[in-house]
């Protein structure tokens, strides 16, 4: 089965789809296989392999590798640029950075990236991927006008914006790390408009209180990273993680 059907399917049956990131950049490959591991063990429904420096070529490839040797969860690239594309995902979150103001995140990359994809064969997700203040990381690298973190209409706009442009999911992103993730509100006034378009909140979600928000308020997808290099028991977390979201 296609990973996004795969992805599609769950959110649609147990509620909402936990997505754990792991930054190529942030450890070894084979401690990045290890925590994919324990996220598996924890009931995350598939692993995120991306970073917006220095997480390309080899260490990307290795670090997939080491992953598919330990968990049989799907692999989803997350990537920070062209050099982000690897034969070894099972997906790629093929993402536009839609209030960017530099071109390379809104199509150059994506052109660069897009003939590895093809002749890789690996699935490609449509995905807008939209950087809500404080942004972190990649609202720097990415150059994004950052939407102010309570005007949920500018983030209905983009969103809005990327549906229309065929994009089949849409990713408010807080930045990785950010001290709290994007408001209710924006999550709310977002899903209202996509319908069975497919949300995905990520940046700053640290516990299950706060994946449950962000599920109740319309998330269809979370995603969780930071937390994850910071924590002592992955699968317990992950664990407290989906317990708070699935039905
Ligand atoms: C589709 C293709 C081939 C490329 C898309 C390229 C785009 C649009 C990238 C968006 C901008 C960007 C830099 C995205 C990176 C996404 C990501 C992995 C963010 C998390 O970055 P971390 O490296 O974890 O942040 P920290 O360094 O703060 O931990
Ligand atoms: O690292 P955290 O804060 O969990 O954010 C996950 C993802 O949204 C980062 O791009
Ligand atoms: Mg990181």
């Amino acid at each position: 089965m296609q990973v996004e059907e795969y992805l599609n399917k769950i959110a649609e049956s147990e509620g909402t789809v936990h997505l754990t990131l792991i930054d190529p950049a942030s450890q070894t490959p084979d401690q990045a296989a290890e925590i994919a591991h324990a996220a598996a063990l924890g009931g995350t429904d598939a692993i995120m392999v991306g970073g917006s420096t220095g997480a390309g070529g080899v260490l990307l490839d290795q670090t997939l590798l080491k992953i598919k040797e330990r968990t049989d969860k799907p692999t989803i690239l997350f990537p920070g640029n062209a050099s982000g594309v690897s034969k070894h995902a099972d997906a790629i979150f093929f993402m536009s950075l839609l209030n960017s103001r530099d071109i390379n995140y809104i199509t150059t990359n994506q052109a660069m990236g897009a003939p590895v994809v093809y002749k890789s064969g690996i699935e490609p997700i449509s995905m807008a991927y939209i950087i809500i203040e404080p942004g972190g990381t990649v609202g720097w690298v990415g150059d994004a006008k950052l939407i102010p973190k309570h005007k949920p209409e500018l983030a209905v706009a983009y969103a809005l914006a990327g549906k229309y442009l065929g994009m089949h999911y849409t990713y408010l992103e807080a930045g990785s790390g950010a001290d709290s993730p994007v408001t209710p509100e924006m999550i709310g006034a977002v899903k209202h408009v996509l319908g069975d378009n497919k949300l995905i909140v990520g940046g700053g979600i640290r516990d299950g209180e706060t994946a449950k928000m962000c599920a109740l308020a319309g998330a269809d997808m979370i995603v969780t990273g930071t937390i994850l290099e910071e924590s002592s028991n992955v699968t317990a977390k992950i664990e407290e993680l989906v317990s708070a979201i699935k039905k």
